[in-house]
């Protein structure tokens, strides 16, 4: 089978995108893992796939499956992209689309400068919403992560999030404690481990080890836990300057109950069609 796909990315957390509005998109976890293969596919930490809408109100169903195969709910940077994909494709005309996902609709929009921001949804701390194991639903909570105790804040952005204060972000066990904490007991559906440092109150610096992907250039939902991590911990005042590996992204929340809007550049690297078996 030929499939026709665009390569995009948002500050380096790449993706595969597919159509599966004009095309018939039905992918094996096998294949997916194939697509995001750096060495034998396309290469990619996801691969987003556009469908019709399957409910009133929204323009498009977004899916999110991770470089292992495995579908997940959400994706901050590919949101991004996914908004320009659907311009440039001629999916629609319109610059603000709402988006079904299986977390729930999220909003991007395409700003006349060129980047995009996207209304996230609202933050969850409750923790078997998350889900995280704990019997309290305490902002900051110890974790056993090997010999080592560690503060986390477990907060869901409709994705899993475990989000933990570090004094150097380039010094941080992301490639040593990501992993454990990726796959941790009290994580029943595993987790996206963050390591914030904060520079000030409105900037802190971010590497994130992703669930199903290993650590990316950025992460936006990762982004957007950490800014809602250090602001429920009295530590940052919105809106905040998240500076990560692949680059910047700002993001705003006014505090619970309320939604995360995140902003930054979504980028079409080049379109390409690939032979799957
Ligand atoms: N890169 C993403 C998040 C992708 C999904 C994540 N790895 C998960 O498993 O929840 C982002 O920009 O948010």
């Amino acid at each position: 089978m030929k499939l026709k796909f665009s390569k995009m990315h948002g500050l380096g957390n790449d993706f595969v995108v597919l159509d599966g509005v004009r095309q018939s998109v039905a992918l094996s976890p096998k294949q997916l893992r194939f697509l995001a293969d750096r060495h034998f596919g396309v290469g990619c930490d996801q691969i987003l796939l556009v469908e019709p809408a399957q409910q009133p109100g929204v323009d498009f169903r977004y899916r999110i499956f991770n470089a292992d195969g495995g579908e997940v709910e959400q994706c901050g940077n590919g949101a991004r992209c996914f908004v320009r994909f659907v311009h440039e494709q001629g999916l629609t005309d319109k610059t603000e689309i709402r988006v079904e996902t299986m977390s729930g609709v999220i909003a991007p929009k395409l700003e006349a400068n060129g980047l995009v921001t996207v209304d996230m949804g609202v933050p969850v701390f409750e923790p078997e919403r998350i889900p995280f194991v704990s019997p309290v639903a305490d902002v900051v909570q110890p974790l056993q992560v090997g010999d080592r105790e560690v503060m986390i804040t477990a907060v869901s952005m409709g994705n899993p999030h475990a989000v933990q204060v570090v004094a150097d972000v380039d010094r941080a066990p992301v490639a040593t404690e990501g992993p454990q904490i990726e796959s941790h007991p009290r994580f029943p559906q595993r987790v996206n481990a963050g390591f914030m440092q904060v520079v000030d109150r409105h900037a802190i610096r971010l590497r994130v080890f992703e669930r199903g992907a290993g650590e990316t250039l950025a992460c936006g939902t990762g982004a957007c836990a950490a800014v809602v991590a250090g602001i429920a911990r009295g530590l940052l005042d919105s809106p905040v300057r998240v500076d990560t590996r692949g680059g910047e992204l700002d993001i705003a929340w006014n505090g619970p109950g309320t939604p995360v809007r995140m902003t930054g550049p979504a980028v079409t690297v080049f379109a390409s069609e690939i032979e799957i078996e």
